[in-house]
């Protein structure tokens, strides 16, 4: 995911599906070193990114947000007039998951293969990697097999959940004390105090948990909050007119949903969002599946997470260690090029029922396929005996 340059907001964004991928993209960040050193330097956390201060209309259709926003989230077949999936779609996809992202499921045993030895660490995107994308951002909920799926597989693998909502809403929705919780993707980390969550460069804080029990809290932006919250509120207060919009508070982010807005009102939404978001250079703009996410602008995201956790579980740059990260979601793609690319090297997987370009290494076709897998983790480490 990355910086969309030469306009006048830092749209951050990254490949719509292969069929209707038009957008240039170019990265604009501060280097990553390590988690240690870029957080025992806090402040080497912000990216600096410039915007003009224009605010018309015209700017937010030509600066790709209203582009942006419509190869969002396609659907999960593109169908036909009678509604029917096209064999032609079918063999498009058949294509992708054979030459370029190949099942999970069906390469199970070569994923498993480059597994023998090692222990697996387990990270997992929540919407629609997990629960399917629903209309209501606030029912979308897990079914009760899934949750058992994934109670299951953490018995076996240290199991993260990733996700853009706020660690509360997310811990709300999941509701298994035994893993771990990073939410605003990835910049609030939770876990139970007594375990090895220990990070000797990185400032912590002890905290409680709605059960009472310590807990470690590691929060990259916390000095954000206010900004946030001030943001949240405008956000709130100007989009209240347009029929269907729906704010979201998710912490250390915001996401402004357009799912439910008729698409002629969407340049209205994105006024909305850059003009609030305009005198604040340190907030920025991402895209997600119909919704926009402002967030702070730290050289922080769900890649710098799963390094985070690595670390602190003392299972980076292990040989005996494999993590696998399962995503939907542009903002996964920074935690599957950390896998590809890093040197905690594992496997991505993408969720998609539709071709596109991904940093990940395989692909599965949805939640249920997701559970599918899961169990399958289990099924293979029980043999394993
Ligand atoms: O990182 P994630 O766990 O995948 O969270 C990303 C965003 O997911 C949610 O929005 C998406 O799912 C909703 C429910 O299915 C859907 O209605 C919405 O259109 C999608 O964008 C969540 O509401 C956002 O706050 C998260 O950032």
């Amino acid at each position: 995911m990355d910086i969309k340059s030469g306009h006048s907001s830092p749209v951050m964004t990254d490949s719509p599906p292969i069929s209707s991928s038009r957008l240039t993209i170019r990265q604009n960040r501060i280097p990553y070193s390590s988690a240690a050193t870029a957080l025992s330097q806090n402040n080497n956390l912000l990216l600096t990114v410039p915007r003009k201060k224009t605010g018309i209309l015209d700017d937010v259709k030509s600066n790709g947000w209203l582009d942006a926003m419509k190869s969002s989230s396609p659907p999960p077949t593109i169908l036909n007039k009678d509604n029917i999936s096209s064999d032609a779609t079918d063999m498009t996809y058949r294509e992708w998951t054979q030459l370029k992202y190949p099942s999970a499921l069906t390469s199970f045993e070569k994923i498993m293969s480059f597994a023998k030895g090692k222990r697996i660490a387990l990270f997992l995107d929540y919407d629609g990697t997990l629960s399917p994308i629903v209309e209501e951002p606030d029912c979308a909920y897990m079914s009760d097999a899934m949750r058992s799926a994934v109670q299951n597989v953490a018995k076996y693998f240290p199991t993260a959940i990733i996700s853009g909502r706020s660690r509360d809403k997310v811990y709300e929705f999941v509701r298994l004390s035994e893993l771990y919780y990073a939410g605003s993707h990835g910049m609030d980390i939770m876990s139970s105090a007594g375990e090895t969550l220990n990070h000797k460069h990185l400032s912590r804080t002890l905290s409680i948990n709605e059960k009472g029990k310590d807990v470690n809290l590691f929060q990259p932006a916390s000095e954000f909050l206010p900004m946030i919250d001030k943001v949240l509120c405008s956000l709130v207060e100007s989009t209240k007119d347009i029929e269907g919009v729906k704010v979201e508070d998710n912490k250390f982010c915001v996401s402004v949903h357009y799912r439910n807005v008729e698409e002629k009102n969407w340049a209205l939404v994105a006024q909305c969002v850059d003009n609030v978001i305009r005198p604040y250079p340190k907030l920025r703009l991402t895209h997600g599946r119909k919704v926009l996410e402002i967030r702070p602008v730290i050289d922080w995201d769900k890649g710098k997470a799963v390094t985070f956790l690595l670390e602190s579980l003392g299972l980076n740059n292990c040989e005996d260690v494999l993590p696998i990260y399962v995503g939907d979601d542009r903002t996964d793609e920074d935690a599957f090029k950390v896998l590809r690319d890093g040197p905690n090297h594992g496997y991505g997987i993408l969720v998609s029922a539709v071709p596109k370009e991904s940093n990940a290494f395989y692909s599965l076709r949805d939640p249920s396929e997701v559970m599918e897998f899961l169990k399958s983790l289990v099924t293979w480490k029980r043999s394993m005996g």
